[in-house]
């Protein structure tokens, strides 16, 4: 294969992955070589190295060998002159070194992240249940539940567990044959056995396994023929009561475009959620995060209630937290300046708007008329008496200050009203804010039960 070749299908391969993976993912990747059936990678990082051959690894391989079939196996390997490189912040120090990704025949698993263990697994409320199901299936005794089902939103430690319960398995056990891929990996498997005329050989590794650990299964809803050969998959493991692992993002039932049988096939196990995260589990996650960054940062200070404002302000995701972190460790390193509550502030403006709750115009045109005993109507409709009036220009300054909507927006949703009255009103409830301490008080407990 050619450079130029490989510059095209890098084009093919951004098509199917997005832009921003591209860019991050698949464009630093130099092709060195190609020869005896491997084609060799020169990556920046082992870490991207590892990325790149676990999560597109199948992708690019089937790209490749779409145009030169000799192509069996990738290979990524470090520049030489970015291994002795620090190491970059958002670079996990732990990550395991870079796996080649093997598709000659055997079956290997897809490489395991050394930082997803049960040790490193924080317990909560939100994912006890998810939690103790897959500490059980870990334990590797006889199968009580087929399949264990994981479900739960974006980042929320669907692939930490099933990393996890690989660890433990093939460590109490090197003999068990466990197998944990992607479902895009178990897509381009199967197309390349099909392609292959090798559909046999698919059959039979696949039905050799012990345990089949399947992640983001909701990406083969649509796709026809890999949901039928997953489905008879699926079926004559548990027919052996071989353990079979699945994660989604949603629950079986909810799967959009994937076949009924599969879904309830999928239910027959054990079904269990990991719910959004609450504040509690977050800081938890935070502290025990902290120990690696103190590691790395040894001489950094990190002020009292850091933490526990990112807890409450950051609610999105796990991932998100994370990267918050490891962002302002290496920001307060390179600034040297201790991390406090306006250095983070400064730092993650941007991952702090975009976690802001939002709060709609109704939620605090309700939330007003509670605090002050109003219906809501009053509080829209046209009457100006100072008992309806003050709440009215109280719920407009918090429109203006939490949501984005303009002064005419915010105009029409009360009633119909002007923006020069809208603005009056923001201005009079500013006033008031210095000269009334009970207008400040309100305004303070209204924003505290509206941020939730
Ligand atoms: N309870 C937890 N304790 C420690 N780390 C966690 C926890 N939950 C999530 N994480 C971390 O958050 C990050 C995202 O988790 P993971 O990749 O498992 O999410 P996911 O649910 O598989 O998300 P996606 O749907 O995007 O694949 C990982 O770095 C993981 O280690």
């Amino acid at each position: 294969m050619t450079q130029e070749q490989w510059g095209r299908l890098k084009q093919k391969i951004q098509d199917s992955v997005g832009q921003s993976n591209y860019r991050n993912w698949i464009e630093p990747l130099e092709l060195a070589e190609v020869s005896g059936g491997i084609a060799t990678f020169q990556v920046p990082t082992s870490f991207l190295g590892n990325y790149v051959s676990q999560h597109y690894g199948d992708l690019i391989l089937y790209q490749i060998s779409s145009i030169d079939p000799k192509v069996r196996r990738l290979n990524f390997r470090v520049a030489a002159n970015c291994a002795a490189r620090p190491s970059q912040p958002d670079a996990p120090r732990t990550a395991a070194a870079v796996q080649p990704v093997r598709t000659d025949g055997a079956l290997p698993s897809a490489p395991l992240d050394d930082r997803f263990r049960f040790e490193t697994f924080v317990v909560g409320k939100p994912n006890e249940l998810a939690h103790a199901a897959a500490k059980r299936v870990a334990e590797g005794g006889p199968t009580t539940f087929n399949p264990l089902f994981l479900y739960g939103g974006v980042g929320l430690g669907k692939t930490h567990l099933m990393h996890a319960i690989a660890w433990d398995l093939t460590t109490a056990r090197p003999d068990m044959n466990v197998l944990y891929l992607s479902a895009e990996q178990f897509m381009y498997r199967f197309v390349q056995a099909l392609r292959d005329r090798k559909m046999m050989d698919f059959k039979e590794l696949f039905r050799s396994v012990d345990v089949l650990m399947v992640d983001d299964v909701q990406f083969i809803a649509g796709k026809d023929s890999t949901q039928e050969e997953f489905f008879h998959t699926f079926n004559a493991l548990v027919d052996q009561n071989k353990q079979i692992v699945i994660s989604a993002d949603c629950a079986p039932g909810e799967i959009a475009n994937l076949e009924d049988r599969i879904k309830s096939r999928l239910q027959c196990g054990l079904v269990v959620d990991l719910h959004p995260t609450d504040y509690e589990l977050r800081l938890g996650i935070l502290q025990s995060k902290l120990d690696r960054h103190r590691e790395q940062y040894p001489d950094l200070m990190l002020n009292d209630g850091v933490l526990e404002f990112l807890a409450h302000r950051i609610s999105t995701n796990v991932r998100v937290l994370e990267g918050a972190l490891t962002r302002l460790f290496a920001f307060a390193s390179l600034v040297r300046q201790p991390i406090t509550l306006e250095l983070t502030q400064d730092c993650l403006a941007d991952v702090l708007r975009a976690s802001e709750r939002k709060v709609s115009v109704e939620e605090i045109q309700r939330k007003v008329s509670d605090h002050y005993n109003i219906r809501l109507s009053d509080m829209i409709g046209p009457k100006r008496l100072r008992a309806f009036a003050r709440p009215r220009q109280v719920a407009m300054y918090l429109c203006k200050q939490m949501t984005s909507r303009s002064l005419p927006e915010i105009g029409r949703r009360f009633g119909g009203r002007d923006h020069t009255t809208v603005m009056h009103g923001v201005k009079r409830i500013e006033e008031l804010r210095i000269q009334d301490a009970q207008i400040a008080d309100d305004l303070e407990l209204l924003r505290r039960t509206l941020e939730g």
